[in-house]
């Protein structure tokens, strides 16, 4: 008789991850997973439905698994049955034009069909695009059969959607067009990691500081931009990397602040060891207490047995990144002022101090200074986590990288639609520098990656078509008035989805903001202008 699983020496291995999928989606989660093989063992179940469902219980009697991804009907049946956390992997706003984009090249006459819920933004796109879109939902194959049949009455030839609509477009004789990109999948796995990592946590089969929550990716390389303020950046990085003194970073919403923090860390001696990062404002106090100090066992309902190292333990001789410094709250920010003096952390119920050595980098985009003018952020805190300052320029105050940065951006948003940009790609930026350079900017570089993927669509859609200021004028009508885009974040991501994905992520916020692909902050304040900043 099989007996379940003991956590053993292999359960602090790598986490393990079941990709499921009866579609064609099934070939894209094979040709990424070799990417993910150092940081997980991830296997394909080419299984849908009871049948998943089956297979995977039993499986479970024996063996570990710390999180299943899956897609569309197929994802909301596991998750409604399997106890395990069921990551969706779901196609983004940039997805599905850019599959609009490879349809409107068949036909002008499209049908999208989506699981459950239609996409109501798609409406402006098609108005700009001069398609038809003629969008329906399904929940099971048969209301997709049912739907494509319709479709290709009314004389659509070209359907969009998940593997198994494809398929049954196919088989009707229609075009189809699968919905979900490589990156979009990527997403999925980190998203899944880093689920798995807090399962893991939790269950107490992983000591925080073996883990690489969020790891550096970037170095100072990733800081794009050859004007003078950003070259004064770049020194900076450079000159901070030497020390082991407190930083903290100020700039605006998008401005590179996180990149900032990686790249310090980067080039620094500690680069082997942890970068961990925190934001402080979307963590609940009572939970920021014991997340950045630990816990002992039996300090309050529900701690785990044999307590649990906080942050600090976990970024040991590496950095500790302390986003959004100037939202923690008064009496924690006593308690972080002794550990930066003391070089000593006492977890949360505990009598004895740990010694730690972590190099603290914060950031923030208030004006600290004035907080501490206004009681509202204690002095000799402040002066202890800016020994040395770093403060990034907003982009509408050094015009000279627009240019350069709009056109690194356009081109990664082509190469990831598999477009070869223009030859005289450089000479056409350049010519929409003006109405660049107009803008406010007020989402900085994030705002203007996301609008070059926008128009990196259109280009990949219409290669003939050159790029001239009034196409970007089409494209980008905010450009026109000089004021911020209405939505910076993906129309799909308001409050009622974020609190959804919050849920799914057991209030992870940091895990929460990367599926939704915006920023900590950005969700954060998403949610405290819903009122539901409390719910951490
Ligand atoms: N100088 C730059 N070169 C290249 N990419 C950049 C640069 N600055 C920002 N970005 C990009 O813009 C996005 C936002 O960067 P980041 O998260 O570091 O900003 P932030 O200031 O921490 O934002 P927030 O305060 O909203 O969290 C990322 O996609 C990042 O790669």
């Amino acid at each position: 008789m099989r007996r379940p699983a003991e956590p053993t020496a292999t359960a602090d291995h790598k986490p393990v991850i079941w990709t499921v999928a009866i579609s064609r989606l099934q070939d894209l989660f094979r040709d990424i997973i070799p990417e993910f093989d150092d940081r997980a063992d991830i296997e394909p179940i080419t299984l849908g439905f009871e049948d998943a469902v089956r297979h995977i219980r039993e499986r479970l009697e024996t063996e570990r698994c710390d999180a299943v991804i899956a897609a569309g009907s197929n994802a909301a049946y596991l998750k409604s049955r399997l106890s395990l956390p069921v990551v969706v992997a779901k196609a983004s706003g940039f997805d599905v034009m850019q599959a609009l984009a490879k349809a409107r090249k068949i036909t002008p006459d499209i049908g999208l069909i989506t699981y459950q819920q239609t996409m109501p933004e798609l409406v402006d796109f098609q108005n700009t695009f001069g398609l038809r879109i003629i969008q329906r939902t399904y929940v099971t194959a048969e209301d997709a059969r049912a739907q494509i049949s319709e479709l290709k009455a009314s004389g659509i030839k070209a359907i969009v959607g998940a593997g198994s609509v494809v398929d049954l477009a196919e088989e009707a004789g229609l075009a189809g067009i699968f919905i979900y990109s490589a990156a979009s999948i990527r997403q999925a796995f980190e998203d899944a990691l880093e689920l798995a990592h807090y399962t893991r946590l939790e269950s107490g089969r992983v000591a925080p500081a073996a883990d690489d929550r969020p790891r550096a990716r970037h170095g100072i390389g990733s800081l794009r931009g050859d004007s003078q303020p950003m070259q004064a950046v770049r020194q900076s990085i450079e000159l901070f990397a030497k020390s082991s003194a407190t930083v903290l970073i100020q700039g605006e919403t998008g401005t590179g602040k996180e990149l900032a923090a990686q790249a310090i860390h980067r080039e620094s001696q500690r680069a082997r060891f942890p970068f961990v990062a925190i934001n402080c404002g979307a963590v609940a106090e009572s939970l920021l207490e014991s997340e950045l100090f630990g816990y002992e066992e039996g300090a309050f309902t529900g701690s785990r047995r044999g307590g649990r190292a906080g942050l600090f333990e976990a970024a040991s001789r590496g950095t500790l990144f302390l986003d959004e410094i100037g939202e923690m709250p008064l009496p924690l920010q006593t308690r972080l002022l002794r550990v930066l003096e003391e070089r000593e952390v006492m977890r949360v119920g505990g009598t004895r101090p740990v010694p730690v050595n972590v190099r603290v980098i914060s950031a923030t985009h208030c004006d600290l200074d004035q907080r501490v003018k206004e009681g509202r952020f204690r002095a000799d805190l402040f002066y202890r986590l800016c020994v040395l300052r770093l403060r990034l320029p907003p982009l509408r105050e050094r015009a000279d990288d627009l240019v350069t940065l709009a056109e690194w951006c356009l081109k990664n948003a082509l190469a990831d639609l598999g477009t070869r940009p223009h030859a005289n790609l450089h000479a056409e930026v350049v010519a929409c520098a003006p109405l660049l350079g107009a803008h406010a900017w007020p989402g900085n570089v994030r705002e203007l990656r996301n609008l070059m993927e926008r128009l990196a669509l259109f280009l990949a859609a219409e290669p003939l078509q050159a790029l001239t200021p009034s196409l970007l004028l089409k494209i980008a009508p905010e450009l026109a008035s000089g004021a911020a885009p209405a939505v910076l974040l993906p129309p799909d991501a308001e409050v009622e989805d974020i609190a959804g994905v919050l849920a799914r992520f057991k209030g992870n916020r940091e895990a929460a903001a990367r599926h939704l692909g915006i920023s900590r902050t950005t969700l954060w304040r998403k949610l405290k202008e819903a009122g539901q900043e409390s719910q951490t």
